[in-house]
C-alpha cells in the first residue's frame, strides 16, 4: 500500500483562547482530490496553512508526503498552496505571475497554463489587484493545476467564479486526476459542496476545529438519511436514536442520521407516513455542523461502536 500523502496525528492549533484545530488525527491517501469540508470557522484555513508548512501545531504532529512540512524547503517545493488573499507586488500583472510562479514548481506546465488563462479568459493588461473576484480566482486555478505539484492545497477555489469556470475547473481538476499517473494529491475546501461532491475521493469533516468524519466520499455518505412528515409520526418513527440535525417547521419536522436506517425502518414509516430518503453530501456536512456536540458521537466513538 503507498504511504498516505498526509498523515495527522493529534493536531491542535491554538491561537490565544481560540482552538481552531482540535486533536485532529487522519490520513488522506495518495493521489485523491480530498474535500475539506466543514461550517464557516471549522478550521480549514489553519489546517490548509499547516499542510502548506506555512504555520505549525500547537500540539501533535503532522506529515506531509513522508515529512513535517513547516519550513521544510522539499515539502514546501513539493506543495501549491492556493489561497484567496494571495499577495503580489502592486504593479504584477498576468506576465509576471506566469514568469514568477515557475520557479518554485519545478513540474510546472506552461502549455496547461496557457490554456487555463485562455479558458478563464485572464485580462492580460489589469494588474492582479484590479482583477475582479472571480479572476483572481482564476488565476489561483491556473497556478494550482498548472504546477503539478504532488499536493495542491485550493482554499476555496470557487469564489467568484461564474457557471462557466466552475465548469473549467471541474472538467480539469477531473483531467488532472486521470491522466496523473503521479500520484497527485488536491486538498481543496468548498461551501459549494453539492457541485464538487462528483470530484470527490475522500472527505474530510471539521466541526469547530475537530474532525467529525473522515473516508472516502461513499464511507462518509454510506446510508446517511432522512425522517421527515408531522412531527409526532418522524419522532415515533425515529424511537430513541439521536438525530445529527433536526429541523422544525410548524408541525412538519425532519430528522437527520448517519449510517444505515435500521432494519424494519422503511415499512414502519411508510405505514406512519413518514418519508426516508438518503442524504448526500451537502446536506450530511450541514447536518454535522447543526449537531450538538455535547451528545453527538466523536467520529472515533462511533467507530467503535
Ligand atoms: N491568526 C488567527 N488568530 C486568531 N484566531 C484565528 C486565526 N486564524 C484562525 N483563527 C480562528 O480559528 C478558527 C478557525 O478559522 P479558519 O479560518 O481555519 O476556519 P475556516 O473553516 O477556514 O472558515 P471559513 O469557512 O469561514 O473560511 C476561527 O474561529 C478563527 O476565528
Amino acid at each position: 500500500m503507498t504511504a498516505p500523502a498526509i498523515r495527522l496525528t493529534g493536531v491542535s492549533r491554538r491561537f490565544g483562547r481560540t482552538t481552531a484545530l482540535e486533536d485532529v488525527t487522519t490520513e488522506v491517501p495518495s493521489g485523491v482530490v480530498c474535500g475539506l469540508l466543514g461550517r464557516n470557522g471549522a478550521g480549514k484555513t489553519t489546517l490548509m496553512s499547516i499542510l502548506a508548512g506555512h504555520d505549525r501545531p500547537s500540539a501533535g504532529t503532522v506529515e506531509v508526503l513522508g515529512s513535517d512540512p513547516f519550513e521544510h524547503a522539499g515539502v514546501m517545493g513539493s506543495t501549491s498552496l492556493i489561497r484567496d488573499n494571495q499577495r503580489y507586488p502592486e504593479d504584477f500583472k498576468l506576465k509576471h505571475v506566469l514568469r514568477v510562479v515557475p520557479r518554485f514548481h519545478e513540474r510546472w506546465d506552461a502549455e496547461l497554463a496557457a490554456e487555463l488563462v485562455d479558458a478563464f479568459r485572464l485580462p492580460s493588461r489589469t494588474t492582479v489587484k484590479k482583477m475582479s473576484r472571480g479572476q483572481q480566482s482564476g488565476l489561483g486555478i491556473v497556478i494550482g493545476l498548472a504546477s503539478r505539484a504532488p499536493l495542491t492545497v485550493f482554499d476555496e477555489p470557487y469564489l467568484g467564479l461564474d457557471a462557466t469556470a466552475r465548469r473549467v475547473f471541474a472538467d480539469r481538476l477531473l483531467a488532472a486526476r486521470l491522466d496523473d499517473d503521479e500520484g497527485r494529491t488536491i486538498v481543496l475546501s468548498t461551501h459549494l459542496i453539492d457541485e464538487m461532491e462528483q470530484l470527490l475521493d475522500h472527505v474530510v469533516v471539521l466541526d469547530g476545529g475537530r474532525l467529525v468524519r473522515a473516508g472516502t466520499t461513499e464511507e462518509v455518505t454510506a446510508g446517511a438519511h432522512s425522517l421527515s412528515g408531522a412531527a409526532a409520526a418522524v419522532e415515533r418513527v425515529a424511537g430513541g436514536r439521536t438525530p445529527l440535525s433536526r429541523h422544525r417547521v410548524g408541525g412538519l419536522l425532519s430528522l437527520v442520521f448517519a449510517g444505515e436506517p435500521p432494519a424494519g425502518l422503511a415499512e414502519e414509516a411508510a405505514a406512519a407516513g413518514v418519508q426516508v430518503a438518503p442524504v448526500g453530501l451537502q446536506d450530511l456536512v450541514a447536518a454535522l455542523g447543526a449537531a450538538d456536540r455535547s451528545e453527538a458521537p466523536r467520529e472515533h466513538e462511533a467507530a467503535a461502536a
